[in-house]
């Protein structure tokens, strides 16, 4: 296996069994105890690739991705190996850049490590509630796989060579299509709660409408009219879940969950699902991913424990789906979601820290994935002669055309700004984001107007026309890789006219200063009661240093970001000692409940989520 550059170097407990290299073609090296029906598939692959039936590469997706067929040449497998995700060296669709272990597609994903995620997802599924598709980590080798030129060590040899790689491998559903192809309306309401529930508890940052797949099915339907009974056909529509990379992530992240605003969210839970809701234990679930999947970091399961904790105490108090997705979803990129302000609180509650910053760490996965794009400076107008601009509150800078738009989303640095406030700069930031996120490329000229106090464009003007304009600053476009949100989703953010988009927008939790007083007597609770409660004590499993979310591999070296304000810095949860992340999580759950409570007063006196004539 290529150890160096394209294989990731996975921790593995001292007392981990695990075959390697015994020569076969597929190896499960993660999961299998679960999986028995995968054994079969992986079977039925091998057979299929003796007779010569040989995998096809899929066109979707943004990393490397192989249909394994049986001998019938029907898709059995979908295998997706790790050193060809985006970003990743071997990446066959140009997403590189990366080495394995540095912050991925999602700066708390590390490049490399959603293959074992994947699997981590189906193993929490339990009973297949949510129906994610069996899914393992395997070693397999076949030429098909690719390797990119500056890495192959064979290259030049005349015959392609079978690299092994590790990869995660999952049952293929044949499917009609996904739900970016299909109107929502006709979605059942559990399936959405199915997936919506799963999304929560796994912290998944990633679900984005080209990861539903859809099956439709007949089935025969009983309606009585007049006193009579007919029969119809109908189509029903079966919700398959797949893509859990980017779940887990090390630290509290941006969220997508493209089930949001669907109406089957603020639908509430059926007894039923709450009862599976309240079934659920973190712990078990964080003990067993330990034993099935080693490599998966610590950081990771405490993510499983804290947001399952959301779930089933917001489920508990009357939340529905849509609601408990909002708390953990930002409003804005660079602002907070309610989960993290909630976090921020419980941390420096328990430090004493008086600057909810100063209790902030930043995940410092190494250096941001951002580069500069285009530097330009920017004009404050001194008077506003011809063009009644006001002096004090205008400020104009160029309108850019965005190449590349599709994957690429693009973020305004102030470098410096010699008259302005860091107030002003900050919103300058803004301003400058609100104008380029719409990508308004029909602006008949070039440059813009913005009113510096709401950050909001003003007018669009001629430069010819701007008298006396006075050099202050210069600012830095950088481009990272686009959300997939905006990607996947133009209609939800992008067609927001640019004079609406929000600059500053409280979150309903309050701000640090209507914060409860420092609870300190949570310092001398009981240790094994939290340890019963928060899991057991990293070192069993031998890895002294995982709670403090130091790396388990050889991965880069972790620095901050000089780009990334603190608005931009994640809440990790690896970085809490032990004793720290059990002391976080009993001030964490009665800061929650006390939010809660809070949100269901309110809830109270305000109208229903969802109109009576909305049936489903
Ligand atoms: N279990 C499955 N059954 C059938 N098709 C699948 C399955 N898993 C993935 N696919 C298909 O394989 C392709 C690539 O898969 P996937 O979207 O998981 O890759 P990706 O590179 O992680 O994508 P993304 O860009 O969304 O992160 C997609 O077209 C998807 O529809």
């Amino acid at each position: 296996m290529q150890r160096s550059f394209s294989t990731p170097c996975f921790f593995l407990p001292p007392d981990t069994h695990v075959q390697m290299d015994s020569g076969h073609p597929f190896e499960v090296v993660g999961g299998l105890g679960c999986c028995l029906q995968m054994k079969q598939i992986i079977k039925e692959v091998v057979k299929a690739l003796e007779c010569g039936v040989e995998p096809i590469a899929a066109s979707g997706g943004l990393g490397g991705a192989y249909y394994f067929r049986n001998c019938r040449g029907e898709s059995v497998a979908v295998v997706k190996p790790t050193d060809e995700e985006p970003f990743a060296p071997n990446n066959p669709k140009g997403f590189v850049g990366k080495t394995l272990g540095q912050p991925g597609l999602k700066r708390a994903v590390r490049v490399g490590e959603t293959g074992v995620r994947e699997v981590a997802a189906y193993l929490l599924d339990h009973d297949n509630f949510a129906r994610v598709p069996s899914t393992v980590l395997v070693k397999v080798s076949h030429p098909i796989f690719h390797v990119n030129s500056d890495v192959d060590v064979h290259k030049g040899s005349s015959k392609p060579s079978a690299v092994a790689k590790l990869a995660s491998c999952q049952q293929f559903v044949p499917h009609d299509y996904d739900a970016s192809d299909h109107g929502t309306s006709r979605f059942s309401v559990s399936s959405v709660h199915r997936i919506g529930i799963l999304d929560v508890r796994i912290f998944n940052t990633d679900r984005h409408a080209g990861n539903i797949l859809i099956k439709r099915s007949k089935a025969l339907d009983n309606q009585v009219t007049w006193g009579h009974s007919n029969l119809y056909v109908t189509d029903t529509l079966e919700l398959i879940p797949i893509d859990h990379g980017l779940c887990l992530p090390e630290a509290l992240e941006d969220t997508y969950f493209e089930w949001l605003h669907w109406p089957q969210a603020s639908v509430p839970f059926t007894e039923e699902e709450l009862e599976y809701i309240s079934k659920l234990d973190a712990m078990k679930d964080a003990d067993m991913l330990r034993a099935h999947l080693p490599m998966l970091r610590e950081s990771c399961h405490r993510m499983l424990i804290l947001s399952t904790t959301v779930l089933k105490k917001a489920a508990e108090a009357g939340l529905c789906l849509a609601e408990i997705g909002e708390m953990m979803t930002r409003d804005q990129i660079e602002e907070r979601s309610e989960l993290e302000l909630l976090c921020i609180q419980a941390k420096s509650e328990l430090s004493g820290a008086d600057d909810d910053n100063d209790s902030l760490s930043d995940l410092s996965l190494g250096e941001g994935n951002e580069e500069l794009f285009e530097q330009f400076e920017f004009e404050l107008l001194e008077n506003d002669e011809g063009d009644e601009l006001d002096s004090r509150e205008d400020l104009t800078v160029p309108i850019l055309t965005l190449p590349d738009k599709k994957h690429w989303s693009f973020t305004p640095k102030i470098d410096f700004c010699k008259t302005s406030s860091q107030e002003q700069n900050s919103l300058l930031e803004r301003s400058l984001k609100s104008l380029v996120l719409p990508e308004n490329e029909s602006v008949p000229c070039s440059n813009v107007v913005f009113n510096k106090k709401l950050g909001t464009p003003k007018k669009v003007v001629n430069p010819s026309k701007i008298t006396s304009p006075r050099f202050v600053g210069q600012a830095h476009l950088m481009k990272s890789p686009r959300r997939k949100p905006l990607y996947y989703s133009p209609e939800k953010k992008l067609s927001k006219p640019v004079s609406e988009t929000p600059i500053y927008e409280n979150s309903a939790l309050g701000s640090v200063a209507d914060r409860s007083p420092r609870i300190m007597p949570y310092r001398s609770a009981s240790l094994s009661h939290h340890k019963q409660r928060y899991g057991v004590h990293p070192d069993h499993y031998g890895r002294p240093d995982a709670s403090k979310g130091v790396p388990l591999t050889p991965a880069p070296k972790l620095q901050g970001n000089p780009c990334n304000n603190k608005t931009q810095s994640q809440f990790s949860l690896g970085e809490m000692s032990y004793e720290e992340w059990m002391l976080f999580m009993t001030v964490f759950e009665e800061l929650l409940e006390k939010a809660l409570a809070m949100k269901c007063s309110q809830k109270a006196s305000h109208r229903q989520r969802l109109g009576t004539s909305c049936q489903f």
